[in-house]
């Protein structure tokens, strides 16, 4: 980054943080290195997943039209048909080499929950596909929607400076050096926090309702019966006008303690207790605290680092760009990531 981010061109955004999220994804999942980011390339897999994006939609509307089928194979490349077997089969690849490294792993990833050093590793074939089917979603869940933070938190940083320099200033002001920025040290920063909360309403993920069959039950006083699928419009509530003052605006001032200096009485009337990112009951997030440290430490490490800005020019709009299928399709989006030195460093952290 610091080689190419400060040249005219910038860097290209979406590129970069699908590289690093997946790297750290897989790491986690199951010590894989993928090395994208070292190597500026991406890998098979990634290539792959963003393949099954589009493919994973069309499926679904098959699956509701079935005798549409047939016209699915006129509409869709092969390439993306086949990406969803690839990302299966390079997972399952993927499986069989952790188990073969077990024991002789770098770090503890999630994979040692699963099928720990000293278990039995499953041979038969339907607990094979669940360990399979299990270390996936861990390795795409854990993907997916950290792209979605690290690309659009920097993209809103670059629409609304005031905003770009009070995340500044707490950051620079907080951490003298570049090692000091650790989790534990990044806890009390509550306009960062508000930062990544302001991206989760705006960059809605889950948009898709996470739907559940209803075992026949009273909610808010209305009967529902069983079997009925219910859904949460999430999108539309997280940009409702209804909970959200200037609901389409990044405003993550409104997220912050009322006690906070910089928190806007203007926003006083919100629901903010109406939106769960990470869901809520049994089947919630159960990555939310990884989620956390992750976008914590990357927006930190970068607005410590750089001063931000987007290559002029770009006929780039985040609303009208940005697609929904199974998960988002994110436009190319140049920006310019300029290093900062001491002194400069310190002038915004007196401000
Ligand atoms: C900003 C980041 C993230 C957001 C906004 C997010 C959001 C969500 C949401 C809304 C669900 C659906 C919950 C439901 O159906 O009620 C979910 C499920 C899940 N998430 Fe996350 N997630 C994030 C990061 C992660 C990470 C880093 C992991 C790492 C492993 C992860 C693993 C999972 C898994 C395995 C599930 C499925 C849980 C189940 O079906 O029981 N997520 N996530």
């Amino acid at each position: 980054m610091r080689t190419y981010g400060g040249q005219n061109g910038g860097v290209e955004l979406k590129t970069w943080t699908d590289w690093l999220a997946l790297d750290i994804a897989a790491d986690l999942a199951y010590n894989r290195q993928l090395h994208q980011v070292k190597s500026m390339k991406s890998s098979d897999l990634l290539d792959s997943i963003n393949g099954v994006n589009f493919f994973g939609t069309m499926n679904q509307i098959m699956k509701k039209f079935p005798l549409l089928t047939p016209l699915m194979f006129l509409v869709i490349p092969v390439s993306v048909i086949r990406s969803l077997p690839r990302v299966l089969s390079l997972n399952s690849k993927e499986v069989q080499a952790r188990i073969e490294r077990r024991g002789k792993t770098e770090h503890l990833d999630y994979f040692e929950q699963l099928c720990p050093e000293d278990g039995v590793v499953p041979t038969d074939k339907k607990r094979r596909a669940h360990l399979e089917q299990v270390a996936g979603q861990l390795m795409l869940a854990g993907f997916d929607p950290i792209a979605n933070q690290f690309y659009s938190t920097i993209y809103f940083l670059t629409q609304e400076p005031q905003v770009f320099s009070l995340l500044k200033k707490e950051v620079r002001g907080t951490f003298k050096n570049y090692d000091d920025i650790n989790p534990d040290g990044l806890v009390p920063l509550k306009f960062l926090h508000a930062c990544l909360q302001e991206t989760l309403r705006l960059h809605t993920n889950a948009s898709f309702g996470m739907p559940r069959i209803s075992p026949g039950a009273k909610v808010d006083g209305t009967y529902i019966p069983k079997g009925v699928v219910c859904q949460i419009a999430n999108f539309a509530a997280a940009h409702s006008p209804r909970y959200f003052k200037e609901p389409r605006r990044y405003q993550p001032q409104r997220w912050l303690p009322s006690t906070h200096p910089h928190y806007d009485q203007a926003f006083r009337h919100d629901h903010l207790k109406g939106f769960w990112p990470f869901s809520q009951g049994p089947r919630m997030c159960p990555g939310r605290e990884s989620a956390w440290v992750q976008t914590k430490l990357f927006i930190a490490k970068v607005v410590w680092n750089f001063d931000l800005e987007m290559v002029p020019g770009q006929d780039y709009d985040w609303e009208r760009d940005m697609k929904h299928y199974s998960m988002w399709q994110k436009p190319d989006l140049f920006v310019k990531f300029i290093p900062v030195q001491g002194e400069k460093r310190r002038e915004v952290s007196d401000l």
